[in-house]
């Protein structure tokens, strides 16, 4: 990470999830006997959860670890093919220690999935121990810098104590005693809190490249006789940009959100207070989903913006993509952690605000939804007037189109019941929906924060130009989602008509500020590490030194001519 702070390496798991599930779920005496060395890389771990055969299913993973009460130590192993450990990055060939993930089994029942450190190599030799099979996982779609292995355990047996028991306990009798709440031993919930700032920087990085790059590429006529424009002036150019553009600083504002809130909480999780568990597990799911499908998908359109240069690895944009796309997967799928906010928490609090609770925290408007279907409805029933310029009435548009999608999931799973399907069966045929409605509650946050972080914006300038771009974000995915909103009655077909219009206008607005906000991201050249995001726009010259560094061009004439063209020439 010396040479390219964000490209992923073997140390990642290890800094990333290895120390702070230490931090979260060890003793005072396992944080001294392990998070020391592990500090100071003597030790080298990874989180081993994910097996060949499960990962989005925790409740089916099948490594086992068996309390001996006669020997006060755990066995762990890998019961089936399927059971053996694969994936944790790290695990391959550098980490010697992994936090294994397994089903606990003490007193002849089990207690489900708890952690456990094992010792993988030995500390001096980096042999794998006895009883370990250990290696990487071969080749990926990138991630090449990191050794994303597999893991084999033939009964290993680890100490009583090697087992993670800030939460839940093993007595040396074998007796189990169960943790304050179940869902302590989750984890996981700080890495998804940490990937919403990481879509807002590949986000930041891609469009900055796209953006610099349209300022610096003229191509083809816009008007006759004239120079070549600067391609930064096509509209569809700004069209696929500028909503990028406008993206990156909302997730750059959620991103911190995000972290506040994670930081906030887990204090009150330490301190003894779980209550607010349950919405940071929603909001880090949905978040997580939410800015990674959108950010996988905006890296691909900026680097198509870029025409063929955009497809050369000296464009950085290959890379930001290769890079980025495995958190759509990664710490949770992310249909499946869509389905866990929309099944754990939003239709959960829909019933409860059905039945008059007040709510707090991201879904209190499912409380005032609530209260509007018992008021009479408007005889207009229409949509009501729609501003393109006033910001706060379109943040209320985006939550009257959640509260209705998480009252259709919600009447779906009803209407399932009623057709005498069973509870499992009412859910997954709702699922769509289900989804929709998670999809919607997040991009109702995400509005809503970037409209929020604007009241705390003093300069007059600043605030301005940030308020184009909110009204761009928030208009953009207007038009893009104007299904949900005309079904729901809150959009007409002149009213979209109208923000189609307006939309044109704040690429016009936003125009003269794009290089200017895409700077003020203040992406260095290191860590950009692109020939056509340059800061100083030299793309030609630096884009044919580039090219000459190829390793192909080592020689004038590579030795494939001897080795096979000329041969192949004498048999023709
Ligand atoms: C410190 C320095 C930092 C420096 C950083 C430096 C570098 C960092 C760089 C990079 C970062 C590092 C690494 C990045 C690269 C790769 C990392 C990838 C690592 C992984 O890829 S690692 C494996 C991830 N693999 C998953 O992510 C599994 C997904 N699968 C599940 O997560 C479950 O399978 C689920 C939830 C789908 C079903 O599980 P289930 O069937 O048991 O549960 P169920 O749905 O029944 O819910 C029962 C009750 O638990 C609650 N609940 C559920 N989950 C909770 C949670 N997490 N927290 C709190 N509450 C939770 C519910 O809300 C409900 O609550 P209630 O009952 O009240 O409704
Ligand atoms: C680059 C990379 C690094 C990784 N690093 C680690 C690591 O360090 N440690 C670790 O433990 N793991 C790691 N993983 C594994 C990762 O956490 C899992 O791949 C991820 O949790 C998804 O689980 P899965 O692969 O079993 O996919 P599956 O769950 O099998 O997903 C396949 C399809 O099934 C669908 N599906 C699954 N369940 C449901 C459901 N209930 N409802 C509807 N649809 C469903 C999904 O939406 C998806 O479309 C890594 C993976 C990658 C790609």
């Amino acid at each position: 990470s010396c040479v390219h702070p964000d490209r992923p390496e073997p140390l990642d798991l290890h800094l990333g999830m290895f120390l702070p599930t230490l931090l979260n779920q060890a003793t005072p005496e396992q944080m001294e006997r392990f998070f020391t060395p592990a500090w100071n890389l003597r030790i080298i771990g990874t989180y081993a959860q994910t097996e060949m055969g499960h990962g989005t299913h925790l409740r089916g993973l099948e490594t086992t670890a068996t309390f001996d009460p006669s020997t006060q130590e755990f066995v762990l192993h890998s019961p089936t093919i399927s059971s053996i450990k694969w994936w944790p990055g790290g695990l391959g060939k550098t980490s010697n220690h992994a936090i294994v993930l397994a089903q606990l089994h003490t007193q002849g029942r089990c207690h489900g999935l708890h952690a456990f450190i094992v010792p993988i190599r030995d500390m001096d030799t980096h042999v794998p121990l006895p009883g370990v099979v250990v290696g990487d996982i071969g080749p990926k779609f990138g991630f090449s810098e990191v050794d994303n292995g597999f893991l084999k355990l033939e009964h290993v047996r680890i100490p009583l104590d090697n087992m993670l028991m800030k939460f839940a306990k093993v007595e040396p009798d074998g007796t189990y005693v169960k943790p304050p709440s179940a869902k302590l031993t989750y984890g996981m919930v700080f890495i998804r809190s940490m990937i919403v700032g990481q879509s807002a920087l590949a986000l930041a990085k891609s469009c900055t490249i796209a953006i610099r790059y349209s300022a610096v590429r003229h191509q083809s006529e816009l008007r006759p006789g004239e120079p070549e424009p600067q391609i930064l002036n096509y509209q569809t150019q700004q069209h696929k940009l500028f909503p990028v553009l406008a993206a990156a600083y909302a997730f750059t504002f959620v991103g911190q959100y995000m972290k506040d809130t994670y930081r906030r909480i887990s204090g009150d999780i330490h301190a003894g207070d779980y209550s607010q568990l349950p919405e940071l597990h929603a909001l880090s799911a949905g978040l997580k989903a939410f800015t990674t499908w959108a950010a996988n998908a905006a890296i691909e359109v900026c680097r198509m913006s870029c025409g063929g240069h955009g497809y050369s690895r000296s464009s950085a944009l290959p890379d930001i993509y290769v890079e980025f796309t495995p958190t759509c997967t990664y710490e949770g799928e992310n249909t499946v952690m869509m389905l866990q906010t929309a099944s754990r928490y939003l239709v959960k609090s829909y019933r409860q605000a059905s039945v008059g609770q007040r709510l707090q925290g991201s879904v209190s408007y499912l409380s005032e939804a609530a209260a509007q279907r018992l008021r009479p409805r408007p005889v207009s029933g229409g949509a009501a007037p729609l501003s393109t310029q006033d910001l706060l009435s379109l943040v209320h548009l985006y939550q009257r189109r959640a509260a209705s999608l998480v009252e259709l999931a919600a009447k779906s799973i009803q209407q399932e019941l009623q057709r005498g399907r069973s509870q499992e069966e009412a859910w997954n045929h709702s699922s769509i929906d289900l989804v929709r409605a998670s999809d919607a509650h997040c991009h109702f946050v995400v509005v809503k924060l970037f409209v929020d972080k604007l009241e705390q914006v003093d300069d007059a300038a600043v605030k301005a130009v940030l308020s184009t771009l909110a009204l761009l974000y928030a208009l953009k995915g207007l038009a893009d989602n104007s299904g949900d909103f005309l079904q729901a009655g809150l959009l007409t077909v002149p009213q979209a008509t109208r923000v189609s219009a307006r939309i044109k206008e704040l690429l016009e607005e936003l125009r003269p500020d794009a290089v200017a906000l895409v700077d003020a991201f203040d992406l260095n050249d290191r860590k950009l590490n692109s020939v056509l995001g340059r800061y100083d726009g030299n793309v030609y010259e630096h884009l044919y030194e580039w090219a000459r560094q190829s390793p192909l061009n080592a020689t004038e004439v590579h030795e494939s001519f001897h080795k096979y063209l000329k041969p192949l020439r004498s048999r023709l």
